[in-house]
């Protein structure tokens, strides 16, 4: 993974005339240690320091001053300085945050111009819906696509209860637009209970880390449950957030899968239950679907590529299809495209 750090050197000072630079000599803290935030409660940061090495413990932290109002939120990778420990009543300090790979991140709705960084790092999203009990909304499923794309991670569907309703109408509706599918259903008593379907989430869930979103009820607990064990004591510290708003009650955990080769995380979002879509750039949709980017290049400019745009080279792409094949495969992905853009757009919710 090639990281850089943000450090001073990434403060651009203006030099301003008939004053000195206002460079701030901060010290380098060469002798700071790299941990990965695991949690976040009331200012307090659980975090993991020396992830999957010899040394690996839990110690709590918190943000220096020089951080400013920085957020730092899961997945974040960071450096300390001061009692790294974890001893008890030890308190470290995060001075920096490793330059994040992706951002995945949320506006309360889709008017709402505050938009919050929930999770940094994360390789994928789950969606974790069931096939009945609740019904699945594939409006929600459609929003977290989007929002997953737009933070440039890959999407898995995570489709509970198969044993109450039949996978394959959502399968062909999400195969199409690059999704990857998982299947899992329950049997067995509560206290001797198997799961169908584990050993294909673990798969896909290997060596990532991963964001599970899902609806209360969906099953996302016991999915997580049987994938982590030891999963409510993993969350040490970390519980309900004082929240500041209605949007933050809640706070997303990052939990190690045991037994895989690699370092496999998957970070719980609790309070999660949709994405509002207000910071999604449409062309960052359209950079999800490499096939129809190249095409849309030559689109008249300022085309939105909408259903109802003029003289999008989109439409012109599925009818142009060499045979009727390709022509449906690729009427199937304008079809998903437009359907994710109008639930940025808001449209589909309303
Ligand atoms: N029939 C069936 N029921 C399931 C399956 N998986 C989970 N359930 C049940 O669905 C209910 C909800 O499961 P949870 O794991 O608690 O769901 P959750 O998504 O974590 O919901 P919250 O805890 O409310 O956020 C429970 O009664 C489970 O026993 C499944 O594959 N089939
Ligand atoms: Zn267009």
């Amino acid at each position: 993974m090639a990281q850089r750090r943000y450090d001073e050197r990434d403060v651009r000072v203006r030099p301003t005339k008939g004053s000195r630079p206002r460079t701030k000599q901060r010290p380098e803290h060469a002798d700071a240690v790299s941990a990965l935030v695991t949690g976040v409660d009331r200012g307090r940061y659980t975090v993991l320091v020396d992830a999957g090495g010899p040394d690996e413990h839990r110690t709590v932290a918190m943000k220096a001053r020089e951080l400013g109002r920085n957020r730092v939120v899961p997945g974040d990778r960071v450096d300390l300085v001061g009692d790294s420990s974890g001893e008890e009543g030890t308190l470290a300090r995060i001075v920096r945050i490793t330059e994040r790979r992706t951002v995945l991140r949320r506006t309360a709705d889709d008017t709402d111009p505050v938009e919050r960084i929930i999770v940094a790092n994360a390789d994928q999203l789950v969606i974790v819906t069931a096939l009945a009990d609740p019904e699945p909304r594939t409006r929600m499923i459609d929003r977290c696509v989007a929002a997953a794309y737009d933070a440039r991670m890959d999407v898995l569907l995570a489709l509970t209860k198969s044993d109450l309703a039949d996978p394959a109408e959502l399968v062909a509706m999400y195969s199409p637009i690059g999704v990857k599918v998982v299947v899992t259903q329950t049997s067995g008593a509560r206290d001797e209970r198997v799961i169908h379907g584990l050993d294909d989430l673990r798969a896909a869930l290997d060596g990532r880390m991963s964001v599970l979103v899902g609806h209360s009820g969906v099953g996302k607990s016991t999915l997580v449950n049987a994938l982590v064990p030891d999963a409510l004591r993993a969350t040490g510290i970390v519980n309900d957030v004082t929240g500041r708003g209605r949007h933050t009650s809640t706070s997303a955990v990052a939990l190690r899968v045991p037994s895989t080769d690699e370092p496999t995380w998957v970070i719980d979002t609790p309070g999660v239950r949709s994405f509002g879509l207000a910071h999604v750039d449409p062309q960052h949709l359209l950079g999800a679907f490499a096939d129809l980017a190249a095409v849309a290049q030559e689109c008249p400019r300022g085309c939105t590529h909408a259903d109802d745009a003029p003289d999008c080279l989109l439409d012109e792409w599925v009818a142009g299809a060499p045979d009727e094949e390709t022509s449906a495969a690729r009427g199937a992905r304008l079809e998903s495209f437009r359907r994710l853009l109008a639930s940025r757009l808001g449209d589909v919710d309303r």
